[in-house]
């Protein structure tokens, strides 16, 4: 098969981690027979250097004409220490998943066998950890109005959802639960917020759909404590825009390291794939950057956007004997020998 994929690297680290998950997409590709082409394109605080702003027409035509699109990470501090900063990165990429219509964010929790020590969290209570957050990833806190009133003492951002929007997030999160255990929370603050009330009443109104599927209702607060708790109670979490991202990145300790987690951002009429780390400015340009969530994200894009589990499989095979033979960068290797982020890609797409 041929596919056209649009390639946004972003800043930071995103440049060296996308470098690897495209060694190890090539090599899968070679193994199966088929042929990538690679759409670069600009984003970011790249794209505001080049060209004025971070999500610019001609990124967003390559990416309506691909077939799907592989992200890496935004985000410069000279922006993250410039409040007043008109043009923002973080604007490009919101820009982008509206304008693409990404509206479920599927960020998968899992861990690894060979990694269950790296996790600071007590084994017993991490093995067999395996969850998936769908987070709403166009509306809410980030996408409302906001503003500073009163000669700028005064600052809002605005919530809002609108049912149709809960509908169709939840409805992803009830057939996600159907090919799983049959068990879905939604994470909402309803004691307190009108939007989270609106997300109960809707998920609520869609449990007769659904009558195989057990549904909990939690509260934001509730579930940071015992996702670090007990994690392996939770199967599939629904939840809104700020809440999902902040709980991903929580969750991501149990797994060993935020360099590990992928996502998949998933909209009508494509997905883009992205690991859910942001740029991580500090590794730029050091080579120490964990390129694993990347090249997952790839093994995702495969699975969900083309329809090939064989070639996704192949990805995770060679990531799991990787991180089982201590091929792995320095966030995995303790005390141990560690490995550059393009020795490990080398070594993924050689192990192919
Ligand atoms: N999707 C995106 O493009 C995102 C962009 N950002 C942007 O990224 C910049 C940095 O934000 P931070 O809050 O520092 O988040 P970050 O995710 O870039 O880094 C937080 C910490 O996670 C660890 N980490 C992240 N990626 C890693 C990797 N590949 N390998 C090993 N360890 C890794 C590091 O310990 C790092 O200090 C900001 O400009 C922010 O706006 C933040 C989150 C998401
Ligand atoms: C930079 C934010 C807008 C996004 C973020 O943190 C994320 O998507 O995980
Ligand atoms: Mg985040």
């Amino acid at each position: 098969m041929k596919f056209n994929i649009a390639l946004l690297a972003g800043d930071g680290i995103g440049p060296e981690v996308i470098d690897q998950a495209v060694k190890v997409s090539d090599a899968v590709a070679k193994k199966f027979g088929h042929e990538i082409t690679w759409q670069p394109a600009l984003t970011g605080a790249a794209a505001i250097d080049a060209v004025g702003e971070p999500y610019p027409d001609e990124t967003h035509e390559v990416c309506k004409n691909a077939d799907a699109v592989l992200f890496g990470a935004i985000g410069h501090p000279k922006f993250d220490n410039d409040p007043s900063a008109k043009v923002r990165p973080e604007q490009g990429l919101l820009k982008m998943r509206k304008a693409l219509g990404l509206f479920a964010n599927v960020r998968p929790t899992f861990t690894f066998p060979s990694l269950l020590d790296k996790s600071p969290l007590k084994q017993e209570r991490i093995e067999g950890t395996d969850l998936v957050f769908l987070r709403e990833l166009t509306g809410g806190i980030y996408f409302g109005e906001k503003g500073r009133r009163d000669g700028g003492e005064t600052a809002f951002d605005n919530c809002v959802y609108t049912r149709a929007e809960v509908q169709r997030l939840a409805k992803k999160g009830f057939e996600l639960a159907m090919t799983r255990s049959k068990k879905l929370c939604c994470v909402d603050k309803a004691n307190v917020l009108e939007t989270s009330r609106l997300w109960r009443e809707t998920v609520q109104a869609m449990e007769k759909d659904y009558p195989e599927v057990e549904v909990s209702y939690e509260f934001v607060d509730a579930v940071a404590m015992r996702l670090v708790q007990w994690p392996n109670s939770y199967d599939v979490l629904i939840t809104e825009n700020l809440f999902g991202d902040i709980l991903t990145d929580e969750a991501s300790v149990i797994s060993g390291s935020m360099g590990l987690m992928p996502s998949a951002s998933m909209g009508a009429d494509i997905a883009l794939f992205e690991p859910i780390h942001g740029s991580y400015p500090q590794a730029t340009g050091l080579n120490i950057a964990n390129p694993m969530a990347t090249v997952l994200s790839a093994a995702m894009m495969f699975e969900t956007a083309f329809n090939l589990p064989e070639e996704g499989k192949a990805i995770r095979d060679a990531v799991n004997s990787a991180l089982a033979k201590g091929i792995v960068t320095e966030d995995l290797a303790d005390s141990g020998k560690s490995y550059g982020t393009t020795e490990v890609g080398d070594w993924l797409a050689a192990n192919i």
